[in-house]
């Protein structure tokens, strides 16, 4: 019988399967007035079709510059991105961004920013595309709010509105960055149950970006840990799909003795990667929040 957590080196070595994304021996280094910054140092990754990849780590070890060089939006200094063993190239419609600050049209309605990516996209006639918006806004759970602005929304609404404008595109990877961080704790537990909900619906490759440890276990079916500044993979965790508590609310699973020992262990290689204090959660697990004091926070 598989172990419910078993560290996992190269996934696909173990299936043998082509991954779906591929970050190979990525470096990135930034120069600034105040010198250079080194990001991310030597990161592998393998990301197989339809898995759904959380990572974690200080702040400021590079998580989101990995995400958005896997996105395209940032270059690599070195190493290189692949999607299906092609190199990836530039930003595309394979690949879609949700970011923290929601980052949606003020002058646009919900509908508006949802089918905004589509405006440019050829093949599809306008009623298609309105099929489409609609067909989000219902699996988003917008309705009745199709004509509403962003100002208008609530924090959770306008995280769905753009998680909608994302899905809507139907990527196939679709990349994260701490997409809950910026809701109030009740609707970040709501958008975590709709996101676990939704995932077996959502026909698409997954990494996301998170501070909080619980939103990595509950939701991730692969764990990976970053180390403090230059950031790096220091460990990768898999979490079986087996755990009863995957089929229920978050709420629920934080009860339950797996789930917390898979939080422990995800925490033990945190502190081992360098750094007191590096997620901003686990109410309940004697990590509060204080100041960081991870090296390079920012
Ligand atoms: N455009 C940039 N120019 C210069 N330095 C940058 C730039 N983007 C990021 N950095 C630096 O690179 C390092 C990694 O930043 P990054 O935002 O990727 O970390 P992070 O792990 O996502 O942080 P956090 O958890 O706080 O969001 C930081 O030291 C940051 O200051």
């Amino acid at each position: 019988m598989r172990r419910p957590t078993e560290t996992v080196r190269d996934p696909s070595a173990a299936t043998g399967s082509t991954p779906k994304l591929s970050i190979q021996d990525v470096s990135k280094t930034f120069e600034s007035s105040r010198g250079s910054v080194q990001a991310l140092t030597a990161t592998d990754l393998d990301v197989q079709e339809g898995e759904f990849v959380t990572i974690v780590g200080p702040s400021g070890c590079g998580k989101s510059t990995l995400l958005m060089i896997a996105s395209g939006l940032e270059t690599p200094s070195s190493g290189r991105v692949l999607i299906d063993d092609d190199p990836a190239g530039p930003p595309g419609p394979r690949r879609s961004v949700v970011f923290q600050q929601f980052a949606l049209f003020p002058h646009m309605t919900a509908e508006q920013n949802i089918g905004f990516g589509l405006r440019m996209r050829g093949g599809l006639t306008r009623a298609r595309k309105q099929e489409l918006v609609a067909a989000q806004v219902e699996t988003m759970r917008l309705t009745g709010f199709e004509k509403a602005y962003p100002s208008e929304l609530s924090g959770g609404m306008q995280q769905r509105v753009a998680i909608a404008r994302a899905l809507v595109l139907d990527p196939e990877i679709l990349l994260m960055d701490e997409p809950f961080g910026a809701l109030d704790a009740q609707t970040r537990t709501a958008m975590q149950d709709e996101m676990a909900a939704m995932r077996s619906r959502l026909n698409c490759t997954i990494l996301f970006v998170t501070h909080s440890v619980e939103e990595a276990v509950f939701l991730g079916d692969r764990i990976v840990v970053m180390s403090a500044r230059p950031g790096r993979i220091s460990h990768e965790l898999s979490v079986s799909s087996d755990f009863e508590w995957k089929r229920h609310q978050i709420e629920h699973a934080m009860s339950e003795r797996s789930f917390n020992e898979l939080r422990e262990e995800v925490w033990r290689h945190l502190h081992a990667g360098g750094t007191r204090r590096a997620v901003h959660d686990a109410p309940d697990g004697g990590h509060d929040d204080a100041p960081d004091d991870a090296p390079g926070g920012g």
